[in-house]
């Protein structure tokens, strides 16, 4: 007798569904979860792309919502099965104030976990990052480190702390009974530094590049390596991690995954290149243009300058002690836990990942920024 398909029956809420990854986990979702029935998509600020999502088979739901008010998460998650949380707020350049970081950050895990608990939703997915590790202040590297590689992990920027202290919160939170009494189950991913369709910093780094002849100057030693992940992979990552909780609970329960990919180890500026070199970019030198130290003012400077100007306007520029510090060091991550507990393969090769991405770098060509 033929197989027959999944009734669709789950419910899923993605949190920051309209972000850079939540917009690739949503439509993941969409293409290969298919016990899907309805997917809820909570973001602060909801994209018009969502009105084209809702003519499909599966119900999906826009809800415009606020994580750091825990009965906004709590009405949004009534009813679901799976949550999917990404939804953060990514600050290296100081443009939010500690303060607000942590409240997005922590505070709103916090209450994901609590509605969990209030609604009987059993099955949550963290995004948590690779700075829950490092670089740390020390600029010690982490070569082809693995989750289980010793590295002394210390957080003095108020967004990587953050990820730290959300990440603990949802692997504590595992095993805890949510309404009804089953146990929850959680999980954290820490991807690297994510690229692909919708990255904004490589936005940026392209229309600088316009602005400066088509020529970006080398900045960092070529040496410096950096493990970078296509957001496809890191959204096929969840998708199948929020599909196998269930039946491999006791194994990947309150486990945390690195999410990578095959891409090429290779320093920030070098790898942005594999893009922006076919959209006509050239990086010059093959050495930083200029000395370490006088990079290291300048961040120093850039931070003075930022907190002289706070009370008139905003000064957040790329450079600052601490992206130096990160861009600067070495950090890739080589590993296959996830392949082992639950049979990640990535989905998108290195070749096809590099080719979307320039496909949409060329065609942000000429859109404002
Ligand atoms: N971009 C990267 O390279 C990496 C990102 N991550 C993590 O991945 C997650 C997603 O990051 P991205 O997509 O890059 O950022 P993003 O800024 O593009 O997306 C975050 C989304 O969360 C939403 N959001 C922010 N505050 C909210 C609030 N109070 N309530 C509801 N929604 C809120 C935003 O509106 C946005 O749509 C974050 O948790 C981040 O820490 C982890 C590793 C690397
Ligand atoms: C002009 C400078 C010398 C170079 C600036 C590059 C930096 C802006 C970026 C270099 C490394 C990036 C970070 C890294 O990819 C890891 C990250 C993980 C996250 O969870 C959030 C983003 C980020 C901190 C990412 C931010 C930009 C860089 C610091």
């Amino acid at each position: 007798m033929a197989e027959s398909a999944p009734v669709p029956k789950l419910v899923y809420l993605v949190t920051g569904g309209c972000g850079f990854l939540g917009e690739h986990v949503v439509r993941m979702l969409l293409e290969r979860e298919p016990r899907l029935r309805e997917l809820r998509v909570f973001d602060l600020h909801l994209s018009p792309w969502l009105k084209e999502l809702k003519t499909g088979p599966v119900q999906v739901t826009a809800i415009q919502g606020d994580v750091t008010q825990a009965h906004e998460v709590a009405a949004a998650m009534a009813g679901t099965h799976v949550v999917i949380h990404t939804a953060g707020l990514v600050d290296v350049f100081g443009r939010a104030s500690p303060e607000t970081i942590h409240k997005v950050n922590v505070q709103g895990t916090e209450n994901v976990i609590k509605a969990c608990v209030q609604t009987g939703t059993q099955f949550l997915v963290y995004t948590s990052s690779m700075e829950v590790v490092g670089p740390n202040v020390k600029g010690h590297p982490f070569y082809r480190g693995n989750e289980d590689t010793p590295y002394e992990a210390v957080h003095r920027h108020p967004y990587p702390r953050s990820k730290a202290l959300a990440e603990r919160l949802v692997l504590e939170a595992n095993g805890r009974k949510v309404r009804g009494g089953l146990p929850l189950v959680t999980c954290a991913l820490r991807p690297t530094g994510i690229y692909g369709e919708g990255h904004q910093i490589m936005r940026d780094f392209y229309h600088q590049g316009l602005r400066l002849g088509g020529r970006l100057f080398r900045a960092i030693p070529a040496s410096v390596e950096h493990g970078r992940v296509y957001v496809g992979n890191v959204a096929w990552m969840h998708v199948l991690v929020a599909r196998e909780l269930g039946p491999r609970a006791a194994l990947m329960g309150g486990q945390v995954y690195f999410c990578y990919d095959r891409s090429p180890y290779k320093s920030y500026e070098d790898f942005n290149m594999e893009f922006l070199g076919p959209c006509g970019l050239r990086l010059v030198g093959t050495h930083p243009l200029l000395p370490y130290w006088l990079l290291v003012l300048l961040a120093a400077l850039n931070a003075l300058l930022q907190w002289l100007l706070r009370p008139l306007l905003l000064y957040a520029p790329l450079l600052n002690p601490y992206t130096l510090a990160v861009a600067n060091t070495t950090f890739t991550v080589s590993t296959d836990k996830a392949q082992r507990h639950f049979g990640y393969e990535p989905l998108f090769s290195w070749e096809d990942s590099r080719a979307r991405t320039i496909l949409w770098v060329q065609a942000t060509e000429g859109l404002a920024q």
